[in-house]
């Protein structure tokens, strides 16, 4: 394959990912050879050739094949190739100056409209809602943190679209915590702090993501506590997202964790069942967009919501090879192409937690002990542990509702519906044991 035949398929994958993916993750892609069906691409990172082969790969497969070129894998060569650190995020691919203002723009399809609510999600999406809709906050920053690929970067460019939409003179920035400190340590270098500073204290409405990405990074937090402080005094609003709680970040001063937990702290808890498939479903209509005459069948989407438990980008990179791969051998979508195409994905989708596993963390977390879970007693001390062992087993297990039933002393599976409904609901209003059964989820799946 030539240099501009990978242009070609370049332009096309351009069309496919969207302005921002391509402008972060394909444009920095070097074309190296073709060889045997094995296409290399030349990275600057070991991290940028992960990232893309397990996000964009097989849509870089299935742009190469229909160009014509016949190619069954892809490999990524680290080289010294000088770019600046990639980020999932919308940002600039080449290196700006510390003190060039931050150039953003929206994804343009993380909108609102295009987030599926949840139990899951739905107070942070109410709180990003609020925010978009200007005026008075009461809560300064917003603050939200949950697990990988759960929705945060989508909320904050959701959040970055509404406001533009009611005031388009109103400056919103939003820059990943890496990225910050990268321009803080130039413009050190650089002898430019001033304008550095005057150019984040210009902001209206300042987006951070990654925030734990600066814990440790001393000189680099100070700043950021310093912009920090001025913004939220002048009354600008600032929204930040981490892996984590502010408490849960370690090595981050305690003055920053105090001001980072001032406002309002959501969690996006990991999607339930129904969340999966409503965001399943609702990526149909822009994949059938993409691979026009692809069609899926019924029970796909369930098979997949029900398999794929991780994360929600896992979810789109399997519907991503799905329709790619449909696409190329003229099928349509069924489950038996799912197993056939998706069974690196299942596996590393499998839950692997065990039944007992659970039930022990919890007996530990509430001080009982396994025989008294287990057994007939039906004292709120033993009842309560059971129900959240039960709910965690349904949540992180593929053993059917019997089965666990046979796990908690010969239950019947109607007791394991009720326990589970029980916790869904307390957990609602009992925010002790919502914290209680988050801190459990997140001991077992690490
Ligand atoms: N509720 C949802 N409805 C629709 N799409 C969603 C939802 N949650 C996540 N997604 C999609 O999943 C993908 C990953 O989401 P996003 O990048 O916002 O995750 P994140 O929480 O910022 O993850 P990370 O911490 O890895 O940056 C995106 O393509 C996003 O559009």
């Amino acid at each position: 394959m030539t240099e501009e035949k990978w242009g070609e398929v370049r332009e096309g994958l351009r069309r496919a990912v969207g302005a921002s993916n391509y402008k972060s993750w394909i444009e920095p892609l070097e074309f190296d050879s073709l060889d045997d069906g094995v296409c290399t691409f030349r990275v600057a990172t070991t991290f940028l050739g992960n990232y893309v082969s397990t996000n964009f790969g097989d849509q870089i497969l299935f742009h190469l094949n229909r160009a014509g070129q016949t190619v069954q894998r892809l490999r990524f060569q680290t080289a010294n190739i000088a770019r600046p650190p990639a980020s999932p995020a919308a940002e600039p691919a080449e290196p700006a100056a510390a003190t060039d203002e931050v150039e953003f723009r929206p994804e343009a399809r993380l909108t609102f409209d295009r987030f599926v609510v949840g139990k899951s999600n739905e107070l942070a999406h109410a709180a990003a809602r609020r925010v978009a809709e200007g005026g008075q906050v009461a809560f300064n920053p917003l603050f939200l943190h949950g697990g990988v690929g759960l929705g945060k970067t989508h909320l904050m460019h959701a959040v970055a679209h509404e406001i533009a939409q009611r005031d388009p003179s109103k400056k919103v920035i939003y820059i990943s915590a890496e990225s910050f400190m990268w321009r803080f340590i130039t413009a050190l270098r650089e002898k430019k702090m001033m304008d550095f500073k005057q150019m984040f204290r210009s902001i209206d409405v300042l987006m951070v993501d990654d925030v734990q990405f600066i814990a440790g990074k001393e000189s680099t937090q100070e700043e950021f506590f310093h912009t920090f402080n001025y913004l939220v005094d002048s009354g600008k609003q600032i929204i930040i997202s981490a892996d984590r709680s502010p408490a849960d970040i370690r090595d981050l001063e305690d003055r920053i964790k105090s001001r980072l937990q001032c406002g309002l702290v959501v969690d996006l808890h990991p999607t339930d069942y129904e969340l999966r498939v409503g965001i399943l479903q609702s990526k149909i209509d822009y994949y059938e967009g993409i691979y026009p005459g692809v069609t899926i069948r019924d029970g796909v989407i369930d098979y997949l919501a029900h398999r794929i438990v991780t994360n929600v980008r896992v979810l789109e990179g399997a519907m991503t090879r799905l329709y790619a791969f449909a696409s190329l051998v003229g099928r349509e979508i069924t489950v038996e192409l799912a197993q056939d195409c998706l069974a690196d994905i299942f596996k590393a989708s499998d839950r692997k937690v065990s039944i007992d596993e659970i039930q022990r963390k919890v007996c530990d977390h509430f001080n009982i002990r396994v025989s008294d879970m287990i057994g007939p007693k039906r004292l709120r001390a033993y009842a309560r542990p059971r129900q959240v062992a039960m709910y965690l087993c349904k949540q992180l297990t593929n053993r059917s509702l019997p089965e666990i039933g046979r796990h908690f002393g010969k239950r019947d599976h109607t007791t394991v519906i009720h326990g589970v409904r029980q916790i869904e609901k307390l957990m609602q209003t009992d925010s002790q044991l919502a914290d209680d059964v988050t801190l459990l989820r997140r001991a077992l799946e690490a």
